[in-house]
């Protein structure tokens, strides 16, 4: 019979290590409330003792948020319990982590202790924050690479000692999947007490096998994961929460099942990114770009047959509209097809071949072919009354930034001012100006592709119009400039009967 598998978030905590991705207690208290949306069972809010505004971010997240449990790390230190248990005060149910290095290197070389200390410190600490609350979770820190006997010691004494759920973390990403399922097994088969505490996984991808391992965890008895969003963590990031969620999903014959409400996952990855700064890799499983994007013919004519020759999970399961076709020169005739379908033009045979050879010539020489292109190709024209070309920007900064943009579109010119927050910013509300698209940016990624100050900027864009995304892409030396490009681009793939209905 399946059985329920707890997934314990720290995004905001072990996530919010990351240089860069710290958040401010509002910003907290949205992803808190979008995880709590997400299904998530524990949020882990913050380490209270470590400064005044993550203790007052764990007060806040305790109050806006009702049904996971809010949990505060510590350390295995009284005054770190004390701060924690005061942080949680308004919390609906409350978890105190507590926890000490369990490892050769950390008892030696970190605590400077001996294994007898370390193990009376665990104990004492978990006492210590039973006297706050009832729920204490013990970590084991750095695990992965503690001996197995001395590690399946401490676990007994720290559930004796009153701890609910014992963490055995592989801090450093040290194991091998067979090796973490291994320790897990050890504990379940040599802790006479064990079954009184939950088994929990704490993952780092320092080998990227945060997730294999994980889920090796879960084969061998541990019953919660715990997780970030998007995998960003310490270092190489932490086991990611979709990719140990739709593995458990996709596979039977993992015996448990979660309260993850899939749909609800792309967006939350999305929210993530954009709050903490953190574009996510394309090639991120689930939440990538490209995750659902096929780009060679063979894979593109595999799917427009039957989606799951090439997809092992339905994107609206994650949240994601729609699978997609992108048109490079490793395109088949079945991609065009596909795509000039979707334009209301029907070739086939020798007319669709004509058009393919052209197709590939074009393709060779550009990145991305849009309606317009594939139009030309056919010998038909756009309405370009509604195309619009960007003519120039410029902007000044002096204390303020502000941006003065001339679009065409159509035979018409246009130009606007507006101040913004940077260049970019500017240059895209003076878009906005003339065009009232009434879009959301969604996803607005830049990325250098060479080195040094003289790089060329590629950047990709994701608008959403009447819960539809549109893409735009451009790269330049100039960002700014690829930053208007890429919005322009984006803007004129949305069907002008769309904006009819802004
Ligand atoms: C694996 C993890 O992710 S653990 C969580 C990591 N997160 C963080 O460290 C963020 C929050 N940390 C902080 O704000 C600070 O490090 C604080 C407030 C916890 C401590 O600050 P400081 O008192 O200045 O100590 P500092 O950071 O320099 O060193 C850590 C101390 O804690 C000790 N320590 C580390 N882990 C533990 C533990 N689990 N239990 C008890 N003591 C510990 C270290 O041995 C060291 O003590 P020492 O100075 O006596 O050698
Ligand atoms: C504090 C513990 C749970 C941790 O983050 C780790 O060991 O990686
Ligand atoms: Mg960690």
């Amino acid at each position: 019979m399946s059985e329920k598998l707890w997934i314990f978030d720290t995004t905001l905590r072990d996530g919010e290590q990351v240089p860069g991705c710290q958040l401010n207690t509002q910003e907290k208290i949205v992803v808190a409330q979008a995880l709590e949306a997400l299904g998530v069972d524990i949020i882990e809010a913050g380490f209270p003792i470590s400064s005044p505004g993550d203790f007052l971010s764990v007060q806040e997240i305790s109050k806006a948020v009702s049904n996971p449990i809010i949990c505060a790390l510590s350390r295995a230190v009284e005054k770190d319990i004390e701060v924690a248990a005061e942080a949680l005060k308004y919390a609906k149910k409350g978890r105190i982590h507590t926890g000490i290095g369990v490892s050769p290197f950390h008892i030696q070389f970190k605590l400077r202790s001996t294994p007898e200390d370390i193990i009376a410190r665990g104990v004492a600490a978990v006492k210590f924050a039973r006297r706050f609350v009832e729920d204490v979770e013990f970590y084991a820190e750095d695990a992965g690479r503690s001996e197995p006997e001395f590690l399946c010691r401490i676990i007994e004494e720290v559930i004796k000692a009153g701890a609910t759920v014992v963490n055995i973390p592989d801090t450093t990403g040290y194991c091998l999947p067979e090796q973490y399922g291994a320790i897990i097994a050890s504990l379940k088969n040599n802790v006479p007490n064990i079954d009184k505490a939950i088994i929990a996984t704490h993952c780092h991808n320092d080998l990227g096998m945060a997730t294999a391992n994980t889920i090796s965890g879960v084969q061998h008895g541990a019953r919660q994961v715990e997780v970030t969003i998007n995998g960003i963590g310490e270092r190489a990031g932490n086991t990611s929460m979709e990719e140990v969620v739709m593995a458990i999903k996709s596979h039977k014959s993992i015996p448990v099942y979660t309260d993850i409400d899939t749909p609800k996952i792309y967006k939350t990855s999305r929210l993530v990114s954009k709050l903490m700064n953190m574009p996510v890799q394309p090639n991120k499983a689930i939440v990538g770009r490209n995750a659902f994007a096929h780009s060679s013919g063979i894979h593109q004519d595999g799917v427009l047959k039957h989606r799951e020759n090439y997809e092992i999970i339905d994107p609206k399961e994650v949240g994601v509209d729609e699978s997609t076709i992108v048109l490079t020169a490793r395109s088949g005739r079945a991609a065009l097809k596909h795509h000039l379908d979707a334009l209301g033009v029907d070739l086939e045979g020798e007319e669709l071949r004509v058009v393919y050879e052209a197709f590939l010539v074009l393709a060779d020489s550009k990145r991305d072919i849009g309606r317009k292109d594939l139009l030309e190709l056919v010998g038909k024209y756009m309405d370009e009354s509604n195309f619009i070309e960007l003519e120039n920007i410029s902007y000044t900064s002096n204390g303020e930034i502000n941006a003065e943009v001339s679009l065409k579109i159509g035979n018409e010119k246009y130009s606007a001012t507006s101040s913004g927050v940077g260049p970019v910013d500017a240059v895209l509300k003076s878009i906005e100006k003339i065009v009232k698209p009434q879009v959301e940016l969604e996803e607005f990624l830049i990325q250098a592709i060479t080195h040094g100050s003289d790089d060329v900027a590629k950047v990709h864009m994701r608008l959403i119009k009447s819960d539809k995304p549109y893409y735009g892409f451009a790269s330049n030396n100039d960002i700014v400039l690829a930053s208007a490009q890429a919005f322009v681009d984006a803007l004129n793939k949305i069907p002008v009967k769309e904006y009819a209905t802004a």
